[in-house]
């Protein structure tokens, strides 16, 4: 019998929480949380790169294994789960898209920056053509007032996105600035709205339960916060919190709390927590995923890595432009050099 679910969870920790383990993951791992995830009832679980797929690159930083052959992995071992991949216009392509749908995926979530949903047009299509369950998703969504979050989600509707999602990249939202974008799209669209958080000012569960009342259905969380920054809305504690709320997902509470614990906590490099580097990342709006890039930034040149991130919230830099990470860490220390000097 299918479950009842009044909201529907994807889990991300095998697709945002490869940034924090610098997309190290196996497929063993990939295989262990995806059969207990699936186990739990959750409906859709996403395995890519963290940047999407074929982010594997010296920019991004490379994968220890194929996304392919992860994505495989996880397909073979659910029963009703369904695999969800991240693709980002530019940096995967129609052809790394196909190949996963002839692995068995059933969801494709097509990430664009939040002022630059046009870039989508081509892939939301061809998701569509393929037969998949299509996601627009707009990135960095505290760059953008609602009226043009309104009209960017608007246009992957036109596209054909079954969904749109407010993505808050940088954990910089505030509630009642959720609250006005979900209600914005909602008011605006008729897809369903999603909502996709990140921790950084200990916000994310608070931020999804406002996106939630204002009517947003699709949500993520990664177990045991494991994603980019400090992670998402935990997602075995949202289930617990949707469930004295009243609110179904269909999941499995126990099954959730053992898997985060047993599988998930071990594959972390450090337990993820709000250190002060990420609390930089939402109290100055830089994209989560720049974390180790700036951490190891400021190792190379002597830096206070806080001061790499808030340089580049201060240049509104965003995803793609993982460059300017060392420029913006070359020219402080040039700066500090010549001051020393001088
Ligand atoms: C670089 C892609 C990014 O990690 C997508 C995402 O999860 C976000 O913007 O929060
Ligand atoms: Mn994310």
């Amino acid at each position: 019998m299918t479950a009842k679910r009044d909201v529907v969870i994807t889990e991300v920790c095998l697709r945002d929480g490869s940034h924090a383990i610098a997309h190290q993951f196996t497929v063993e791992q990939v295989v262990n949380v995806a059969k207990a995830l699936d186990e739990a009832n959750v409906p859709y679980i996403e395995v890519s790169h963290g940047d999407g797929l074929a982010g594997s690159s010296l920019q991004y930083g490379l994968s220890r294994t194929n996304e392919m052959e992860l994505i495989e992995a996880a397909v073979s071992v659910c029963k009703q789960a369904k695999i969800a991949v991240l693709l980002l216009p530019g940096i995967g392509t129609m052809q790394e898209l196909k190949q996963a749908a002839n692995l068995g995926v059933k969801m494709a979530r097509i990430a664009t920056h939040v002022t630059e949903a046009d870039i989508s047009a081509q892939h939301i299509a061809l998701a569509k053509d393929l037969g998949l369950e299509t996601v627009g998703f707009l990135m960095m969504s505290h760059m953008a007032p609602p009226e043009k979050l309104v009209e960017q989600a608007k246009l992957m509707e036109s596209y054909g996105a079954d969904t749109v999602y407010v993505v808050d990249s940088a954990g910089a939202l505030l509630p009642q600035e959720v609250k006005e974008r979900i209600r914005a799209l909602r008011q605006s669209l008729k897809i369903n709205v999603g909502f996709h958080g990140h921790n950084n000012l200990s916000l994310a569960m608070a931020n999804t339960l406002v996106a939630i009342e204002e009517g947003a259905t699709r949500i993520d969380g990664s177990v045991r916060c494991l994603g980019a920054g400090a992670g998402n809305t935990q997602t075995e504690v949202l289930v617990a919190v949707l469930d004295r709320l009243g609110i179904q997902t269909g999941i499995d509470i126990y099954k959730m709390m053992d898997l985060a614990e047993e599988i998930v906590a071990p594959i972390l490099q450090v337990p993820q927590e709000i250190t002060k580097d990420s609390l930089v990342l939402g109290y100055a709006g830089v994209y989560s995923s720049f974390l180790l890039h700036a951490q190891r930034a400021s190792k190379k040149f002597g830096l206070d890595s806080r001061d790499i991130l808030v340089e580049l919230g201060k240049r509104k830099v965003v995803g793609g432009q993982e460059d300017m990470i060392v420029d913006v860490a070359a020219e402080i220390a040039g700066k500090k050099a010549k001051v020393s000097v001088g």
